[in-house]
C-alpha cells in the first residue's frame, strides 16, 4: 500500500509549481509582447492575429501532451492563455449573434477564448455588416446544425459579401426549457430561435403538447423575454438561465443528444496553409445538363474530397442554384489550385469563400 502523504505537504508542493507556472506564463506574455513590436517593426498596424499561427500551436499541445489532463483540456488552457497573450498586443473586437447568452457567443470564446472584445450584435445580417464595415475584424455565425441543416441566411449572405471565412468551431448544443416556474404545468407560450425550437419539436410536442411557440431572433432574447413573465418559458442554454436569473425547468430537451452547431469566423484576414485545412467555395453552374458533374469533376481528378455540398436558389433565375462546397486542403496546396483552375473554366461563377484550419477541439 502506498502512504499517504500529508495534505500539507501537497499544498506546498502545489504552490511551488503555481510559482513556476506564473513565471513562465509572463514570460510568455513578454513573448508575445516582443512579437507584437517585430510586428510593428515589418509594417503591421491593424490586427495581430495569426489564427493559422494559434492552430499549429494548440495541434502541438495536443500532440505533446502526456497527460492525465485530457487533450481537450490541455487545449483549452493554452487557448486562453494564447488569447491573454493576444489581447496584450492588440485586442481583438469580434461580433457574434446576441445579446449576451447565446451559442454564438459561446463559440466565439471557444474558438478566441475569453480575452477578446466580444461585441453582440441583433442578427446574422448585422454581423456581416458591422464586419464589412470595419467595426469589427472578425464576426462569428451558425452555418449548420447536425439536427436541423444549414443555416439559410448565413449561405445567403456569402453570395454578395466581400467577407471570407477564415475558421470554423462547433459546439455541442444542449437545450434547456427556463422560466420563473417551478414545473411544467402553467406555462403558456415558449419562446426561442427558430433553429432551437426546431430542434426540441419532438420534445416539445410530447411533453407541452398545444402550448403556443414563438420564434424570436435568438435563445438569449428568449431567456430575456421568459424572465418578464411568470407563465412564458424559453429554451436556451444553460448561461442564458444565469444570466437572467430564471430557473432550469428541463435539462437537455434537444432531441438528438448529438445535437452540433458549426460556426464561422467571417473577416477579410485569409490564414496561411496549416496542413490540415478546408476550403469554402461557392459555385454557380446555370441552369443546364450535367452541372453537378461539371463540378465534381475535376475535384475527382486533383484528388480533392468534398466533406460538404449544399444547394441554394441563386435568386437570378428560376431554377438556377449556387452550391456552397466544403473540400480538404487550402487553395495555396498545389492540387486544390489545380482544381479551383479547371473547376473554374466549367462554371459559370466560382467564389472561393475562404481556407481555414480545420478545428482543432
Ligand atoms: O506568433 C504570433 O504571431 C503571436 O502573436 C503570438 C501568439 C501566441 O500567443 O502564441 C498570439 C497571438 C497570435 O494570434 C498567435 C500567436
Amino acid at each position: 500500500m502506498t502512504a499517504i502523504i500529508p495534505l500539507s505537504e501537497l499544498r506546498e508542493k502545489i504552490d511551488a509549481i503555481d510559482r513556476q507556472i506564473l513565471e513562465l506564463i509572463n514570460q510568455r506574455a513578454e513573448c508575445a509582447m516582443e512579437v507584437a513590436r517585430t510586428k510593428i517593426a515589418e509594417g503591421e498596424t491593424n490586427t495581430f492575429y495569426r489564427p493559422d499561427r494559434e492552430t499549429l500551436v494548440l495541434r502541438r499541445i495536443k500532440e505533446l501532451n502526456p497527460g492525465p489532463l485530457a487533450d481537450e483540456t490541455a487545449v483549452r488552457f493554452f487557448r486562453e492563455l494564447m488569447s491573454a497573450c493576444l489581447a496584450l498586443e492588440k485586442p481583438l473586437e469580434v461580433a457574434f449573434l446576441g445579446p449576451k447568452g447565446t451559442f454564438t457567443q459561446q463559440a466565439t470564446f471557444k474558438h478566441f477564448g475569453h480575452a477578446v472584445n466580444d461585441i453582440p450584435v441583433p442578427t446574422i445580417n448585422d454581423i456581416f455588416n458591422t464586419v464589412e464595415n470595419g467595426h469589427c475584424q472578425f464576426g462569428v455565425v451558425p452555418v449548420e446544425n447536425s439536427t436541423e441543416g444549414v443555416v439559410a441566411h448565413t449561405l445567403d449572405r456569402f453570395m454578395t459579401s466581400p467577407l471570407q471565412i477564415c475558421g470554423e468551431v462547433e459546439i455541442r448544443v444542449h437545450q434547456n426549457l427556463m422560466g420563473k416556474m417551478n414545473d411544467l404545468s402553467g406555462i403558456t407560450e415558449v419562446f426561442s430561435h427558430q433553429q432551437s425550437l426546431a430542434q426540441c419539436r419532438q420534445w416539445l410536442s410530447s411533453y407541452l403538447p398545444g402550448v403556443e411557440c414563438t420564434a424570436v431572433s435568438s435563445n438569449a432574447e428568449a431567456a430575456r423575454l421568459a424572465a418578464q413573465s411568470n407563465d412564458k418559458a424559453a429554451i436556451a442554454g444553460a448561461v442564458a438561465a444565469e444570466l437572467y436569473d430564471l430557473k432550469i425547468i428541463e435539462k437537455n430537451i434537444e432531441d438528438d443528444s448529438n445535437n452540433t452547431t458549426r460556426f464561422i469566423i467571417i473577416g477579410y484576414q485569409q490564414p496561411a496553409s496549416t496542413g490540415h485545412d478546408k476550403t469554402s467555395i461557392l459555385v454557380s453552374t446555370g441552369n443546364q445538363p450535367g452541372a453537378l458533374h461539371k463540378i465534381l469533376g475535376p475535384l475527382a481528378d486533383h484528388g480533392i474530397s468534398m466533406t460538404h455540398i449544399e444547394s441554394r436558389p441563386s435568386r437570378q433565375g428560376l431554377w438556377d442554384y449556387v452550391f456552397f462546397i466544403d473540400l480538404n486542403g487550402h487553395c495555396d496546396d498545389d492540387n486544390v489550385a489545380k482544381a479551383l483552375n479547371a473547376l473554374k473554366h466549367n462554371v459559370h461563377m466560382l467564389k472561393v469563400l475562404g481556407s481555414y484550419p480545420k478545428a482543432v477541439i
